[in-house]
């Protein structure tokens, strides 16, 4: 049985929302805000319905065609099919109905505080990284690729309009070298992770790996001779449930690590480390933190969560006095060879930040920028308990920043502005620089 609906916005995720003559929400993959469409309902999630596409009625004046051919298949970027301008709209409205419903803020002071979002330079060719997911099929052999939507099967691809410059056209000549060395035995190659700079030129392809015995030389010579890149390395990991536990990290060729410029600033980062996929934004991203953050030389300021330094390092070049916190072993070695190498003096801390915050005494001004689950409740009162005049939260994810932003409120802090970037063009996801000042100083 199907019915005719029309989509009202974009969800979080890929499906667009409507609602049938019943009141009941239907989401619908693949859907653009005004389209008119015939539905048919596959699943009751009982207070919303899966439903697909049986008939296109109308389609909205938001749809485009979308530029790559596997865009309705891939898990890669579910918003293709939707106008750039129309997806800084929808996902500025994510935010907003984020502190509506979870942080429960009154609508008006809701459109107040969420300013519009930062749309990316560049709409496609922007990521400096590409990450596939590689497999042994027992009839096709190595197979090499992104995820299929919805799924965890690898979709072989060709090349990726989302990947800046010639590395969009790396998945065809690293599956071919790949798929060659892993002829004649399993090399466990789980996942390839390639990073490439626009700016500095630096390539470095990262193979990560199960531990065992590795063709090292002509891995590195295949790989070489199949794209021109300035560093091979391999990430050795625990197997299956054990795969986040690093177990090393091997050189094969070249660097050993990925050189990006952010603001000026070099950066070298090893392959295990996280960075800034959309660089470009990422200069949004300090920009907008650091304007908030009202930081001087002689300020005493942290960064929690601060990976290889993004934040960081602009923060200490300001003359202010840095803490920095990361538990990632790869960012914190990193962080501390560019502070050495920048003759910065930057008090790095290789640990839990929750744990690490309460040691560090009165704060002037604090960055978070943690991973999507947010912040634990548990670094909440201590946040409070250092006192920060002023507090920058990046966040990757609106719920859990919703969630926290009530949290902090709760606390004494009071929301006065949050920027949306959009770093991922074409995706649903969205960045958000929020700045809290703080009622009791
Ligand atoms: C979203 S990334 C941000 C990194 C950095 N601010 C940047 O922009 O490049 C989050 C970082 O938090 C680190 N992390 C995750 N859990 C942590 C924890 N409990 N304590 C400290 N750092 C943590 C991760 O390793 C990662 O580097």
């Amino acid at each position: 049985m199907s019915e005719q609906i029309t989509i009202e916005r974009l969800l979080y995720g890929d499906a667009g929302i409507g609602h049938l003559s019943d009141g009941r929400a239907a989401f619908v993959d693949g859907a653009c805000p005004g389209d008119v469409l015939e539905v048919a309902v596959e699943k009751d999630n009982g207070n919303y319905l899966t439903c697909s596409i049986k008939e296109i009625v109308s389609l909205s004046e938001h749809r485009v065609t979308p530029k790559c051919p596997l865009a309705s298949v891939c898990g890669g970027c579910g918003w293709q099919h939707v106008a750039y301008d129309w997806q800084l709209v929808e996902k500025r409205a994510n935010v907003v109905s984020q502190l509506q419903r979870t942080a429960h803020f009154d609508p008006d002071r809701a459109e107040a505080i969420v300013a519009e979002c930062k749309p990316s330079p560049k709409q496609f060719g922007y990521r400096n990284k590409l990450e596939f997911g590689c497999q042994i099929d027992p009839k096709r052999g190595f197979l090499m690729g992104l995820h299929r939507r919805g799924s965890d099967d690898v979709l072989p691809v060709d090349s990726c309009p989302l990947a800046q410059g010639p590395l969009s056209k790396t998945p065809k000549a690293l599956k071919g070298a790949l798929r060659y060395l892993s002829g004649s035995n399993d090399l466990g190659i789980y996942r390839v992770g390639v990073r490439q700079s626009a700016r500095t030129r630096s390539t470095e392809i990262a193979l990560w790996t199960t531990p065992g015995p590795f063709p090292r030389a002509t891995v590195a010579k295949t790989l070489g001779n199949a794209m021109k890149c300035t560093s091979i390395v391999r990430v050795m990991t625990g197997e299956g449930k054990k795969a986040r536990k690093l177990k090393g990290v091997e050189l094969l060729a070249g660097d050993g690590y990925w050189k990006e410029r952010v603001a000026g600033q070099p950066f070298k980062v090893s392959a295990p480390s996280f960075f800034q996929v959309n660089t470009e934004q990422a200069e949004t991203l300090v920009e907008l933190a650091l304007d908030g953050l009202e930081i001087d030389e002689g300020s005493v300021v942290a960064d929690l969560y601060c990976g290889v330094g993004t934040f960081t390092i602009p923060m200490a070049k300001t003359g202010a006095e840095v803490m920095a916190v990361e538990s990632y072993g790869s960012s914190v070695r990193d962080l501390r060879r560019i502070t050495e190498e920048e003759g910065l003096y930057i008090d790095v801390i290789g640990g839990d930040a929750a744990r690490e915050l309460p040691g560090l005494g009165h704060l002037d001004a604090l960055l978070v920028d943690p991973p999507r689950a947010g912040l634990d409740a548990t670094i909440i009162p201590a946040i409070a308990a250092a006192g920060p005049r002023r507090l920058a939260y990046v966040s990757c994810d609106p719920a859990t920043w919703a969630r926290d932003v009530k949290r902090l409120e709760d606390q004494g802090f009071e929301l006065v502005k949050a920027t949306p970037v959009d770093m991922f063009p074409q995706t649903h996801h969205v960045e958000i620089v929020s700045i809290f000042t703080n009622r009791k100083n």
